[in-house]
């Protein structure tokens, strides 16, 4: 029988080898597609990554009546001169895979007075509520308005400059308050704010356009608002989160990833625990090897956490290749609640992975317990054989390709469409990189 759009069937058991690009960052380019909203004039994106996410919020930005062109690979004009026209009160629609609608509130709110947020997607990985982000937009002036199919925002009297504090450094509504204060009238102070390397891309856009955005220590932002902004010029940031995966490919799988484009400075933190591991990596200009130098790998204890700390969005490709380590890691899982749905599947390949619903209470930490975190234990090497899996999460999904080449005999991953989500061409990459499989889509 053949196969569907949505599944591949991997023959494991053989190393990745060769050279394979990184591009602008998903958890940056969609966010600076919306802060073209923002402008007067229009704005140009550079190495936008051709994934799901980016046409999500293309889709809804051209219901916006932003008028988006591609002139070149990777390159987009956004328009955002007839939003005002385009404008109109409900979107019938769901937000489709992506979270990023949750930032169209400041700008629309801006432009038109009022902004409706459809149901968002994103990865189940946790609740993901967006009470921070309602909190501040509250403190803006706005009225949220929950009785729709979705959330309806509106600010009668405008957006006047607030002083907020976050209850947790959230990445998205740190991103919230950036792309509200910075026409709001007065100064906005945040407290608690994130500093991932993708919202410092994002200020520098913000900036050139004309914001005005101070970054003080301790994660508290000063934004004074402006009357006015214009459009921006920006190559986008490149993803490191992919390139962390494609890292943790190599190690897994006993082979040498060049990927061009990763930047050490934005890695820091999981070059260190790939070092630790037994990986080795050789820092280029254009971009960083990675490869298993043979040998035995190690095991780690690690603790996700916010900028600068070791990221969520890596552990879980990580946690395949401690599957190989000798001796037990274990993975504090600290900023969502169930992020470890992906471990039953490489369970099912023969990995021994015990997750802990409530955390390790009694193993020391680093840092102070959150309430909700888990914590996986991992024992190795255990070697790994082929199975039936199917992806839960976009990480999880990468996690489970990283498995099935790794392990000996034939896997079938189905529902792998949720991968496009992150990785530009992953398929052609694989190809690239030698792997062994069969792929309809
Ligand atoms: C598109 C994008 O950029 N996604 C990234 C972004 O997600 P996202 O911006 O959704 O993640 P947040 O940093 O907001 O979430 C962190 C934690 O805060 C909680 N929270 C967040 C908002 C809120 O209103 N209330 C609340 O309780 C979340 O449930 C979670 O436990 O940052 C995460 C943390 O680095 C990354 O894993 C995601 O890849
Ligand atoms: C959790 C992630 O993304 P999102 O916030 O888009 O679901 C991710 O990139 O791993």
């Amino acid at each position: 029988m053949g196969l569907k759009s949505d599944e591949i069937v991997i023959r494991g058991g053989k190393p990745l080898i060769g050279r394979i690009e990184v591009r602008g960052a998903k958890n940056l380019a969609t966010k600076a597609m919306v802060a073209s909203l923002l402008g007067d004039t229009p704005s140009i994106l550079k190495d936008v990554p051709d994934i799901s996410d980016v046409n999500v919020v293309r889709g809804l930005l051209s219901i916006h009546g932003v008028r988006i062109t591609d002139p070149a690979r990777g390159e987009l004009i956004l328009d955002p001169s007839n939003v005002e026209t385009a404008h109109f009160a409900e979107i019938d629609a769901h937000a489709g895979s992506s979270r990023i609608p949750i930032l169209f509130c400041g700008p629309l709110l801006h432009r038109l007075g009022e902004a409706f947020i459809p149901d968002l997607g994103g990865c189940r990985i946790g609740d993901r509520p967006i009470d921070f982000h309602m909190d501040a937009l509250r403190a803006f002036g706005a009225i949220v308005d929950k009785s729709y199919n979705g959330i309806h925002l509106t600010a009668p009297n405008g957006l006047k400059g607030a002083n907020i504090e976050l209850p947790y450094p959230s990445v998205g509504a740190t991103e919230q308050v950036l792309l509200t204060a910075v026409l709001a009238e007065g100064v906005t102070e945040l407290r608690n704010a994130a500093i991932e390397p993708e919202i410092m891309d994002l200020i520098a856009i913000l900036q050139k356009m004309g914001a005005i955005v101070n970054v003080e220590p301790n994660r508290v932002i000063f934004i004074e608002g402006v009357k006015s902004l214009n459009g921006y010029t920006h190559r986008a940031i490149n993803d490191r989160n992919e390139a962390a995966s494609w890292a943790a490919a190599a190690l897994a799988t006993k082979g040498d990833i060049f990927v061009e484009g990763a930047k050490q400075q934005d890695l820091m933190t999981f070059l260190n625990v790939f070092r630790k591991v037994g990986g080795e990596f050789d820092v280029h200009e254009d971009g960083i090897r990675f490869y298993h130098p043979g040998g035995e790998l190690k095991p780690v204890v690690i603790e996700t956490d916010v900028h600068p700390g070791f990221m969520t969005d890596w552990q879980q490709p990580l946690v395949v290749a401690l599957t190989q380590a000798h001796g037990t890691s274990i993975v504090h899982e600290t900023v969502y609640e169930n992020r470890f749905q992906f471990t039953e599947a490489l369970n099912d390949m023969g990995a021994k992975i015990v997750v802990h619903k409530d955390g390790l209470k009694d193993v020391q930490r680093r840092v102070a317990r959150r309430d909700f975190e888990q914590a996986a234990v991992i024992t190795g090497p255990t070697p790994l054989h082929g199975a039936d899996i199917r992806v839960p999460d976009l990480r999880g999904g990468f996690s489970h390709l990283i498995a099935a080449l790794t392990a000996e005999g034939e896997s079938k991953i189905t529902n792998v469409g949720i991968i496009a989500r992150g990785y530009e061409h992953f398929v052609a990459k694989l190809r690239k990189l030698g792997a062994d499989f069969d792929f309809a889509g």
